[in-house]
């Protein structure tokens, strides 16, 4: 397994995170454990921010739905990123860490009128209305609410980049945004700029997400350029804001090769500044929204194996205390994922098995094929990459609750989500008065 970050092989053999011994994470915090290397958070961050912001170019928003939770919109507004939410929730959990709301972007595809409600009363700085039902609905709301409401419209400029097909989210065939090349998007732009409540700053695509091909971002900016000359031609208006979305991709296993952050935001700058000088057009303001790749790599999910079971000739199935409930993308999209034995971190590899969980579901797999040292009950199961579209995507199925999530920083860790108790899982059932006894 790469160690990323702080993480590192201790005096004790065992692994560690921002200086706290994996098996004494699980010792105090219970298991299975999501530990999030706060210094790797940080640093990943301000490489973001270094990159895109600090020329005034660019600027960077978190996306939320990658990795979501109070502590983190702290982290997040610490380092100077604004925020990409997609619901309600998002938006709910953002306000009450006190986030400026000036610096959240609200997406979506099917706001509801009251999350519309919700964002104008919070005074979000910018909605990204996808579709021509919801400016329509946003003006009307925004009029009752006596609101001005700046937006961005989504576009889908029918980029198709090489990733998998179920994260891919640019292509004409999506149900994400106005299509671009069907002449949709410059009728929505003219309809947001005759909706009086609504304020045109500008545009946003997003062409999918764990792309490895920068030429892809620089073709998305070259395209959404020529629509932004397009729209001054026929409509007159400056675009602002040019939001190019997230789908920096990261390592999860040696197959993966991402390029660095500075030289995407080189690419991504130059091809706008570029566009706009050729076209003496005023350069746009450029947003990103990394979502995985500020988080991705800073999370570990730490489990204890439970029953092996070896079927001779076949596979050795090791079972954690966890799974598909708090990791479901190898069972989702097939991610490969690397791992070790954090409590034999200096051991050799010396068996190939695969990595299952607990719930009642044969596709309830982990990892396939990995070697690890000798396995055995008790053993603390480490794998990395965890930070994004993990915690944010667990679920209770098995009526399992979610494990804690610790940021691990200096030798210390704290709680940043608690571990569901069994208690929470029946929170909101009800007994309706003819089942009761
Ligand atoms: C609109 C939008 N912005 C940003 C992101 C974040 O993408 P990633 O986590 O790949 O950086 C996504 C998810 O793919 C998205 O749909
Ligand atoms: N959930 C996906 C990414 C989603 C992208 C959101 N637009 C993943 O785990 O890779």
């Amino acid at each position: 397994m790469k160690l990323h970050g702080t993480a590192a092989i201790n005096e004790r053999g065992n692994l560690a995170i921002g200086g706290c011994d994996a098996t004494d994470l699980i010792k105090e915090f219970g298991s299975p454990l999501y530990v999030m290397d706060e210094a790797q958070l940080r640093e990943n961050c301000r490489k973001y921010h270094q990159a895109f912001s600090a020329s005034g170019a660019g600027e960077v928003l978190f996306a939320s739905k990658a990795f979501m939770n109070m502590a983190m919109c702290r982290l997040v507004e610490q380092e100077g990123l604004g925020l990409d939410v997609v619901s309600g929730g998002e938006l709910y959990t953002a306000r009450r860490a006190g986030f400026p709301m000036e610096k959240v972007y609200f997406h979506g595809n099917n706001k509801t009128p009251a999350e519309l409600r919700q964002a104008i009363e919070y005074g979000v700085g910018h909605i990204v209305v996808d579709n021509l039902y919801e400016a329509d609905l946003l003006n009307a709301i925004a009029g009752e609410m006596d609101a001005r409401v700046r937006v961005l419209l989504r576009i889908t400029p029918g980029i198709d980049c090489h990733t998998h097909e179920f994260v891919r989210t640019g292509q004409i065939d999506s149900k994400f945004g106005f299509t671009l090349p069907t002449g949709q998007a410059l009728a929505g732009v003219k309809a947001v700029l005759e909706r009086g409540n609504l304020i045109y700053d500008g545009l946003h695509c997003h062409i999918g997400s764990q792309i490895f091909e920068l030429e892809s971002f620089s073709y998305a900016a070259e395209v959404m350029m020529t629509f932004i000359d397009e729209i001054r031609r026929e409509t007159g208006a400056q675009t602002a804001i040019l939001n190019l979305g997230g789908g920096f991709g990261i390592r999860y296993t040696e197959a993966d090769t991402p390029g660095d952050v500075a030289e995407y935001a080189r690419i991504v700058l130059s091809a706008v500044a570029l566009e706009a000088e050729k076209r003496s057009l005023p350069t746009p303001k450029v947003l990103v929204e990394p979502g995985r790749s500020i988080v991705a790599t800073a999370g570990t999910t730490l489990y204890t194996v439970g029953s092996v079971k070896e079927i001779i000739g076949v596979r050795k199935y090791v079972a954690v205390d966890g799974g598909m409930t708090d990791n479901p993308r190898p069972a989702l999209y097939g991610s490969r994922y690397e791992s070790m034995l954090a409590n034999k971190a200096t051991q050799e590899a010396e068996e190939v098995v695969s990595v299952t969980g607990k719930c009642c579901e044969s596709g309830d797999m982990l990892l396939w094929d990995v070697s690890l040292p000798k396995v055995e009950s008790g053993d603390i199961l480490a794998v990395s990459c965890t930070g994004a579209y993990n915690y944010t995507m667990s679920m209770n199925y098995n009526r399992i609750g979610r494990p804690a999530v610790v940021f691990a920083r200096d030798g210390k860790a704290a709680v940043v989500v608690e571990r569901e108790s069994l208690d929470d899982l029946i929170r909101n059932d009800r007994i309706p008065p003819y089942l009761q006894r």
